[in-house]
């Protein structure tokens, strides 16, 4: 298990590396909409494929050998740039933007197209990762990190795709666990509730955050 590494980097390039991975996977965001929503006809579509056959050739020219993984720095903090709901250069993620006050997390999204279930409506396996996401952030801001065990989900109303808003908090902590809650909201209230118990794998328990990296890292 490589997929943790400690890569330092100075604020000029990672400010750098952050505008180019964001101008990129937005583009390929905008593609995915497009295709999602185009009404071309064929000659269009055989054009349109032609250019993404090109623009994937020269992004293959160099590729990494897997995922990205989570890198840690002095300078950047924790990166997880290939995350498949926040990352930064993943053109999956919506992306869903995080910020903290205190023990809660607030996350914004916009879910276009690309993410429906039901029709005009959010995909309900899409808000569960979101609220996955949110509800682990919470318990690793409470300094209890750890991977999900269980999260339970209750769908209270659909949720029309658009802007959502995903809060999230750290209920309680019990030793190695922690326990979280979130909700989902839209305009017409909360749509989603959810709870999740999140654990630290043994690897990393008695471990400072800085020696499980090293320890993973070089696994
Ligand atoms: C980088 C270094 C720092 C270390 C951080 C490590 C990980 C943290 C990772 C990320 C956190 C950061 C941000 C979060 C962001 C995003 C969230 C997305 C998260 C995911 O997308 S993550 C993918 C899906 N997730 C999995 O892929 C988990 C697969 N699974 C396992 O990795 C193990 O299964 C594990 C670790 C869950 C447990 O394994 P284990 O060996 O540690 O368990 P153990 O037997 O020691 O039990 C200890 C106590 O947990 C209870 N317990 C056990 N299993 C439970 C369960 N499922 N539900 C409820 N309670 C459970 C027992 O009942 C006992 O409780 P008690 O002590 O009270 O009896």
């Amino acid at each position: 298990m490589s997929e943790y590494s400690i890569e330092e980097i100075t604020a000029d390039h990672l400010a750098h590396i952050t505008a180019v991975a964001q101008g990129l996977a937005g583009d390929v965001r905008a593609l995915v909409d497009a295709t999602v929503r185009t009404q071309v006809g064929d000659d269009d579509v055989a054009a349109a494929r032609e250019h993404i056959a090109a623009a994937t050739a020269l992004l293959r020219r160099e590729q990494l050998p897997g995922a990205f993984g989570i890198r840690f720095s002095a300078t950047a903090g924790k990166r997880n740039w290939g995350n498949a709901m926040v990352g930064l250069r993943n053109p999956v993620a919506p992306p869903m933007h995080m910020s903290y006050d205190g023990e809660k997390i607030t996350g914004t999204v916009d879910l276009g197209a690309a993410y429906e279930g039901p029709a005009g409506l959010v995909h309900g396996g899409i808000l569960a990762a979101l609220l996955d996401q949110a509800l682990g952030s919470a318990a690793e801001n409470a300094g209890v990190p750890g991977m999900t065990g269980t999260l339970n989900v209750r769908y209270r109303q659909a949720t029309v795709l658009g802007p959502v808003t995903v809060s999230a908090w750290l209920d309680r902590t019990e030793g190695i666990k922690s326990f979280a809650k979130g909700t989902v909201s839209t305009a017409d209230g909360v749509t989603v509730e959810a709870d999740g118990v999140f654990i630290l794998p043994r690897w990393a328990r008695g471990q400072s955050q800085e020696d499980a990296v090293r320890t993973v890292g070089e696994g």
